[in-house]
């Protein structure tokens, strides 16, 4: 399968401290692949420097081909690559319909489109003239979700989408994400959540201080207990 995405030595400072060591893996085109590790390994440092928020000062990102690492973030946005960042890059003071209407950047909302949002995340369309400063925990992350998928992309890099959100509305989020990688999208998604993970992952790569120290498939790493162990502390299934 050929990659979508690829990292190779990819070496991030921030201010004085060196946080990425060379950070090296594929996300092959469709599917998913799973970004995991201990907290404090890298993984956010690693989704924010492929969307250049953070610059690389050494090493090579390459998306569809081309060599981004040096781009500024808008134009790696306008690759098609999208982000949501843990931290829900929504505006509080808009309503949920105004944070659509800014995320769908080419035009009117595809209605055929929304509904499928709709379906998945119910709250946003009970919610729509509210302030998204309103919403709850949840319904905020899933409305940063929402934001990233209202127009098609290539690429979402998603950070802990699942962190504060009741077991239902995960259901309904990995329905989402299992349709998107079968559809149009490839997804890069750093998660805490093992069943989350070992239920979407079609491939993994797992982190330890600042460099990637494992990838592969996911089933393959699932039923791989020492591994898991040995890279993440725990097991995959101690986790739920
Ligand atoms: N702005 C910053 N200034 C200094 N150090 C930082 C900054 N942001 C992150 N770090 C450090 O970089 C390292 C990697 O952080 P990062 O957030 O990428 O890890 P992570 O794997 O996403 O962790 P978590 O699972 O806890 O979110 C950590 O040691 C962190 O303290």
């Amino acid at each position: 399968m050929t990659a979508l995405l690829s990292l190779r030595g990819v070496k991030t400072n921030i201010g004085r401290y060196h946080i990425l060591h060379g950070v090296e893996f594929d996300v092959p085109e469709g599917g998913l692949t799973m970004l995991l590790g201990r907290n404090g390994a890298g993984k956010t440092t690693t989704l924010r420097t492929i969307m250049g928020l953070w610059r690389a000062h050494a090493g090579e990102i390459r998306f569809d081909g081309k060599d981004i690492t040096a781009l500024a973030t808008p134009d790696i946005a306008r690759l098609g690559i999208a982000y949501v960042p843990e931290s829900m890059a929504i505006f509080g003071d808009l309503t949920v319909q105004e944070n659509l209407i800014l995320a769908a950047r080419s035009g009117p909302f595809d209605q055929k489109r929304l509904d499928w949002i709709f379906a998945r995340f119910e709250a946003l369309k009970r919610f729509w003239t509210l302030p998204a400063g309103h919403l709850s925990g949840g319904q905020k992350q899933m409305l940063a979700v929402a934001r990233a998928i209202i127009e098609p992309r290539r690429l979402l890099l998603i950070d802990e989408p699942t962190k504060g959100l009741a077991p239902a509305i995960i259901a309904n989020m990995i329905e989402a994400f299992r349709e998107l990688k079968d559809g149009e999208a490839t997804l890069l998604v750093v998660e805490q959540n093992f069943f989350f993970a070992r239920e979407l992952g079609d491939n993994v790569a797992v982190m330890d201080d600042g460099k990637v120290a494992h990838c592969g498939g996911m089933a393959a790493f699932a039923a791989d207990t020492a591994l898991q162990q040995h890279l993440l502390g725990l097991g995959m299934g101690e986790h739920q």
